[in-house]
């Protein structure tokens, strides 16, 4: 029988079926951080359970944490975090704290220590696990009591999802990234589109991207609500399998991690390369986006009443005017971070940009690496020194930062933030903050120009 990759993941890990029509399944691997873990040790303890598998756990320090000092910015920040060290130690868990050379945020660092491999379950909680599927590993979200569940038993209870594939054929047009292919999938699709369903995204525009690609489209993909992102693997996993601290920790050998070519999936969408242009978000969910020559959506271009006042609600938080230009508008804030897009190829980008030019009077601009190792490599490659120039602020250690308004980098009221992360929702990178969402070249063409601008029009300058 043709299987989808989804179903051969979900196969190769079923321990069971369980009487409700569930299932129990093993977790390969399961990464916690300082924010949805506490519970979980405390259900342990309560319980007087220990961890079954501390070898198959790694916690890390991400969320909560400043990324201006290794020191903890606050008292609650550093209760969190002392926590999980003190959590970790009495269960011989690996901890990667503050000013750890393998600190990180989770998404980041996992690949990076060559912790994922295709045929893997990973878990974490923390719903941009999806983004592992770029290795054509099964990555997903879990809450709290998953966690203490995952510790003690290194199961989970499981359902099977419906499977969707989406297509993206052909190149994608001049200026256009991996995260203006997610963007544009999350627009087609829609926020919530892929609920109850795992993604798997196919096709020459997504074979045709290196790992870091890869990631930031399955990391978003739980922007359309899909609990599960998958991408073959094939060469090009092959090779980003190597060379990593724990490489070959984790094989699985004999097994193509691919869907089979009759494989049928409950729903499919395509979408032609050609049409993956640089993309602003101008809203405040993902799939409120435009291309950067258009114009912010007018009521006229709605017909039902619903989505006329869901247009003006998004407008008036974002303090923006009907069909006004994509380029007229004005930013306060450039924000280069986020497991969806602070790896070092997505650094390399923007100092594509930024290389000779400077950030726009009266913009802040701010750029936190992913990884202390990508911040090390950065250096070492003359990146900080070009961001520099052009008057960001590299931050010395990493972290989600201004992701989202969980630490001390937090966005005021009304503050206008060109952001190369993953969620725009009101008040995500502080109460009353105005993000849009862009890749980070993009960010850095906001910076400089002191406006959402088109990146395409620096890349035609510098080329010539
Ligand atoms: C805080 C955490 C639970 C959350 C998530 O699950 O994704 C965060 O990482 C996010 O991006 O919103
Ligand atoms: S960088 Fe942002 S999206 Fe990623 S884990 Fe941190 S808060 Fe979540």
């Amino acid at each position: 029988m043709s299987l989808t990759l989804y179903d051969k993941l979900v196969d190769a890990h079923k321990v069971c079926d369980l009487p409700d029509g569930d299932m129990l399944i093993y977790v390969d691997f399961h990464i916690m951080n300082e924010y949805t873990s506490p519970q979980a040790f405390s259900g342990l303890d309560t319980k007087d359970l220990t961890v079954w598998r501390p070898e198959a756990h790694l916690a890390v320090v991400d969320h909560v944490n400043a990324t201006r000092s290794s020191e903890p910015h606050d008292a609650a920040s550093k209760l969190l975090i002392d926590n999980l060290e003190a959590n970790c130690t009495k269960q011989g868990i690996a901890f990667y704290g503050l000013g750890d050379p393998r600190q990180g945020i989770e998404h980041v660092i996992v690949p990076e220590q060559g912790l994922v491999a295709p045929g893997m379950l990973i878990a974490c909680g923390d719903s941009h696990t999806t983004t592992y599927g770029a290795f054509g590993a099964l990555g997903f979200g879990i809450g709290t009591s998953e966690v203490e569940h995952v510790l003690a038993t290194q199961t989970l209870r499981y359902k099977r999802m419906k499977t969707m594939r989406v297509t993206v054929d052909g190149d994608i047009a001049l200026g256009g990234t991996a995260k203006d292919i997610i963007m544009k999938v999350v627009q087609v699709v829609g926020a919530g589109g892929a609920n109850g369903y795992a993604v798997e995204f196919a096709g020459s525009a997504i074979s045709n991207l290196d790992m870091a690609g890869r990631m930031t489209v399955c990391n978003m993909a739980v922007e359309l609500g899909a609990r599960a992102a998958l991408i073959a693997a094939d060469d090009v996993t092959a090779a980003a399998l190597q060379g990593h601290p724990h490489s070959g920790q984790f094989e699985f050998i004999g097994e193509n991690w691919a869907s089979d070519e009759a494989a049928v999936f409950d729903k499919e969408f395509t979408i032609t390369g050609a049409e993956i242009v640089p993309l602003i978000t101008w809203g405040t969910s993902p799939d409120q986006s435009v291309p950067i020559t258009a114009r912010v959506p007018s009521g006229s271009d709605y017909v039902s009443p619903k989505d006329k006042a869901a247009l003006g609600r998004a407008l008036q938080y974002m303090g923006l005017s009907e069909g006004q230009s994509a380029q007229s508008i004005e930013i306060d804030t450039a924000f280069i971070g986020s497991c969806t897009n602070s790896r070092i190829e997505d650094l390399r980008e923007a100092a594509k940009i930024l290389e000779g030019r400077h950030v726009a009077t009266g913009v802040e601009a701010i750029v936190v690496p992913g990884s202390a190792m990508t911040r090390l490599k950065a250096e070492a490659e003359g990146l900080r020194a070009i961001f520099e120039a052009a008057g960001f602020e590299w931050r010395p250690e990493a972290g989600c930062s201004m992701c989202l308004a969980m630490n001390d980098d937090i966005a005021m009221d009304g503050e206008r933030v060109a952001s190369s992360t993953n969620r725009n929702f009101e008040g995500r990178q502080g109460r009353g903050a105005r993000t849009h969402l862009m890749s980070p070249a993009m960010v850095a063409a906001a910076a400089v120009t002191g406006h959402l601008a088109d990146v395409r029009d620096f890349t035609r300058k510098t080329s010539k």
